[in-house]
């Protein structure tokens, strides 16, 4: 059956930087890599540099200089990478709780938030270590910290994308369709 989406050559791009936030485990680094592929776009893992900068793992950064000075290091990297041009970047789960980050974010471009079930997320990060579901009720919680950071999630988004039990792969088709959407709106509003 023909499709009602317009045809486009695979190579256009609807933008060249675009950011991916939401909770841990909801698929923000596994998606940017692969949307990145699919965009011809350079990738930036905002949890990567923040290790790279910092010369240490994540869980490390947490035990001996608590999470205040890790979030410090995260909003410095988020201001870095305003300055970068075709780049898809995935923030940590936490990134967008900070109101600033979350301005400095939406000023560059779209911020697109992914979700997952908390039976999902917790089954996707219960074999890596995640300094803040280090517990003995990591499940719990999970669905205590979605809860209470639900609002900044949506404040931070230009867009939500699912990623509850679908490939990869779909998930990065639906952004991209979406992306096209999102680029048309703001178009459209400009000539208003
Ligand atoms: N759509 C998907 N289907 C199946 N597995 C997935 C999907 N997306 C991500 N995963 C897997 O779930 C795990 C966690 O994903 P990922 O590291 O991308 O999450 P994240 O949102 O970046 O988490 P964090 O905030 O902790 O960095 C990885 O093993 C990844 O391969
Ligand atoms: O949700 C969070 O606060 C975090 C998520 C990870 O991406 C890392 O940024 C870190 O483990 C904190
Ligand atoms: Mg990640």
């Amino acid at each position: 059956m023909a499709s009602s989406a317009p045809r486009r050559l695979r190579l256009e791009r609807p933008v060249t930087w675009l950011a991916l936030a939401g909770f841990m485990g909801t698929g923000k680094s596994r998606i940017g890599w692969e949307l990145s592929r699919r965009l011809g776009l350079n990738f930036i893992d905002t949890d990567r540099v923040v290790e790279r900068v910092s010369c240490m793992r994540i869980p490390e950064l947490f035990e001996l200089y608590g999470e205040a000075v890790f979030r410090d290091y995260e909003s410095e990297v988020v201001r870095r990478c305003l300055r970068l041009d075709e780049a898809v970047i995935s923030t940590g789960g936490g990134t967008v709780m900070r109101e600033a980050n979350r301005r400095m974010l939406l000023s560059r471009g779209p911020v697109i938030v992914l979700t997952a079930s908390p039976e999902t997320i917790y089954r996707r990060t219960r074999r890596h270590k995640r300094p803040l579901l280090e517990i003995g009720d990591p499940e719990g919680r999970i669905r205590e910290l979605l809860n209470a950071r639900q609002s900044a999630y949506d404040a931070a988004a230009s867009f939500h994308v699912s990623t509850d039990g679908r490939h990869s792969s779909d998930v990065v088709e639906e952004i991209v369709e979406k992306l096209w959407a999102w680029r048309e709106a703001r178009e459209a509003e400009r000539r208003r």
